[in-house]
């Protein structure tokens, strides 16, 4: 694979998508720790919300230990050169968020739906941009459907003004072609002004291997986390990433020691249980299950003496999706009760 020359937008998920790893319990002094640490290592965009992105402080999703106005008030203003983004799930965030992210310093929203769901992004997506926002279209569990599935979805995004599109591997159950096929196909269909992105997870430990085949089909950003802090075995390890781009001679922007500094030091110390790949998040790579469901299974197994993995693999089998996170508890319930009456 030669990507010499090419250059890329690095985006670092840990204070976001690592929120889930964290029961979404980061501290304002974490995040700002954290934050300021990436910031001077020179990653041009740090996302932070709950986990499930703005307005997810909920029974559903979790409670945070602080609200997302308080995240962002702590961190925009210590930044001095990368830009914050924000994530919003419509049916979970408001136009209200959308506008509260933009007064606090927020430069870039990315709207989430279900691979499926573009439609229901079309009110967010058109105020982010009539806002003046950089606007992203993120196309979450992009392996339940085709390539040709994905470009309809991601039509309607750019349609509704997104600016870039996302395809998100939020199980981390895509290897490299999955990636190559639908990238390609975005990059073929979709306006030569918009730009594409990949979210990775590092279930079956393709994170990196996924964002390369990404590159190569013409995604201009990336996503990743410091350490790989992010739901399941976590997202793609952002400075094994940059070390990667930098022996292939991809142009990034980043201090890769400061950025390995940030990891070790940060981010590895504030862990609850290391992130790797243990048989539930393997599991979750295996069998196609959204990354936020790692902790919810594991909960689960303590309360009904199910196997997460078991439960894992029935939430794979049912194509349960996120938003749907009652159902763990559910799964586990019936399964339980019919090992006793079996
Ligand atoms: C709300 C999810 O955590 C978004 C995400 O990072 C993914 O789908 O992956
Ligand atoms: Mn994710």
């Amino acid at each position: 694979m030669n990507l010499h020359g090419k250059r890329v937008t690095l985006h670092d998920m840990s204070l976001r998508d690592g929120m889930h790893a964290k029961g979404h319990q980061i501290s304002l002094d974490e995040m700002v720790a954290i934050a300021t640490g990436l910031d001077r290592a020179g990653v041009p965009l740090i996302e932070v919300t709950h986990g499930d992105g703005l307005g997810g402080a909920s029974l559903n999703y979790g409670f945070p230990a602080h609200s997302d106005e308080e995240y962002l008030k702590a961190v925009v203003p210590k930044m001095q050169q990368a830009r914050v983004s924000a994530l919003l799930l419509p049916g979970i965030g408001t136009v209200d968020h959308l506008r509260m992210a933009q007064d606090l310093g927020v430069s870039t929203i990315r709207i989430a739906t279900h691979c499926t769901e573009a439609d229901v992004a079309e009110q967010h997506i058109g105020m982010a941009r009539r806002l003046g926002l950089d606007t992203v279209g993120f196309l979450m569990m992009a392996h339940m459907i085709s390539p040709e599935q994905l470009l309809e979805q991601a039509r309607l995004m750019e349609a509704f003004g997104a600016n870039c599109i996302y395809c998100t591997d939020s199980a981390g159950y895509m290897l490299p072609d999955d990636v190559s096929e639908r990238l390609n196909l975005l990059r073929r269909e979709l306006d030569p002004a918009t730009e594409i992105g990949f979210h990775g997870h590092h279930n079956l430990g393709m994170g990196v291997a996924n964002s390369l085949a990404a590159i190569e089909a013409g995604a201009s950003r990336i996503d990743g986390s410091a350490a790989g802090l992010g739901a399941g075995a976590g997202n793609t390890p952002l400075e094994v990433f940059v070390a990667v781009l930098e022996r292939m001679g991809v142009t990034h922007g980043v201090d890769l020691f400061a950025l390995m500094d940030v990891a070790e030091d940060l981010v590895v110390p504030l862990m609850d249980q290391p992130i790797r790949l243990d048989r539930d998040a393997l599991t979750l790579g295996y069998a196609g299950v959204y990354s936020s469901f790692l902790l919810f299974a594991q909960r689960a197994e303590k309360k009904y003496g199910v196997p997460a993995r078991d439960i894992l693999v029935e939430l794979g089998r049912r194509g349960t999706v996120g938003g749907q996170e009652d159902m763990i508890d559910d799964t586990a319930m019936s399964m339980a009760r019919e090992r006793q009456a079996g």
